[in-house]
């Protein structure tokens, strides 16, 4: 689930008589997703998502990932757009938290992607990526090389109850990408969380992406990486490299990635592996039992993390050279 705040319906009507957006005729939480509240609205005028952004979001954020959307939509991307409320804002009060109106992208996501999946994928993250460029505002990754240490330090002591000897192995693998992290890659705008459960498709065809809400800037290739582990992996753990193959494709297909960026992809996939697992990590430790929230498996990260300490070049990722 992510419901994390209540909204009463009166607060509910009250909140949309600021919007042009038609009277309420029915509203439901949505389960899905883990950081913000969102829920489904039919209002005389349409269907509507309406999100409360919760702790993990700051609010100073906002305007970024709202102007974002806006920007990338202007530039031809499928993605949901915020409402102007009558007085201009994008961004109004509800329940305490700071709210938006978004509208509804129509798709579902796809539980089991295929290549073909894969391939539209890489098209549109790079389409996106295009798209990003000339965006006025910028947002630090905080969730790159200089936020892992922190996070790996609000679990590190409990990490072996996860698995013995993940203590150690977190510390020196830490260490390492420190110590490596490519700094001078080609870099712009990046989504940073473009999972499955974030694109949406209409039979085969991409309707569009979602959850803005971890864009900043950073490495494209930073990017890939972080679709490649989020797509091209089966689930008994094993690299599909007809799907990493597509993905690339679909990708270059746009934006062909340089020497420098094909030579770092393992050491991205690394840290980006990382980076999912940190965050599972902390959730799956300090997340209350009974919870109304799906927590994800650090595991399976950790996992990718140890395939790509064993890769040495994109070729492995199913990389064709021109
Ligand atoms: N604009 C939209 N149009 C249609 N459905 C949407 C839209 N935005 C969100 N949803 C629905 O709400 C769910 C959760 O949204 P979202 O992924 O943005 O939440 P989140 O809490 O930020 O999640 P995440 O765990 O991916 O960070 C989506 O899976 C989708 O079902
Ligand atoms: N996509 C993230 C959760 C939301 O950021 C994960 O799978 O860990």
């Amino acid at each position: 689930m992510a419901v994390y705040t209540d909204i009463t319906e009166d607060d509910l009507a009250r909140f949309l008589s600021e919007y042009e957006a038609g009277t309420l005729l029915s509203y439901k939480g949505i389960a899905e997703g883990v950081e913000n509240s969102n829920f489904l609205l039919h209002t005389t005028k349409g269907a509507f998502i309406l999100t409360l952004y919760e702790k993990r979001v700051d609010p100073k954020d906002l305007p970024f990932f709202l102007g974002l959307m806006h920007h990338l939509a202007d530039r031809g991307l499928n993605c949901p757009l915020p409402l102007s409320r009558k007085d201009g804002e994008l961004l109004g009060e509800l329940s305490g938290r700071p709210a938006a109106m978004i509208s509804f992208l129509e798709g579902t996501w796809l539980r089991k992607p295929a290549a073909k999946h894969c391939r539209e994928v890489g098209r549109a993250l790079a389409e996106m990526h295009l798209a990003g460029q000339g965006f006025a505002l910028s947002r630090k990754n905080a969730l790159s090389v200089d936020g892992w240490r922190p996070l790996w330090e609000k679990s590190a002591a409990r990490a072996d109850e996860v698995e013995p000897g993940l203590q150690d192995e977190i510390a020196e693998e830490l260490a390492f990408l420190e110590s490596h992290w490519p700094k001078t890659l080609p870099h712009g705008i990046i989504h940073a969380d473009l999972f499955p459960d974030n694109v949406f498709f209409i039979g085969d065809q991409l309707s569009g992406l979602i959850d803005f809400y971890f864009a900043c800037n950073d490495a494209y290739a930073y990017d890939v990486v972080t679709c490649l582990n989020a797509w091209c992996f089966e689930k008994d753990g094993s690299f599909n490299m007809t799907k990493g193959m597509a993905l690339l494709d679909g990708y270059e297909q746009v934006r062909p990635l340089n020497g420098a960026e094909l030579k770092s992809l393992p050491l991205l996939a690394r840290g980006s592996a990382l980076r999912f697992f940190l965050t599972r990590l902390y959730d799956w430790l300090m997340t209350p039992p009974g919870a109304l929230v799906v927590k994800k498996d650090p595991l399976e990260y950790l996992r990718k993390l140890r395939f790509h300490r064993q890769v040495k070049s994109a070729e492995e990722y199913g990389l064709v050279h021109r």
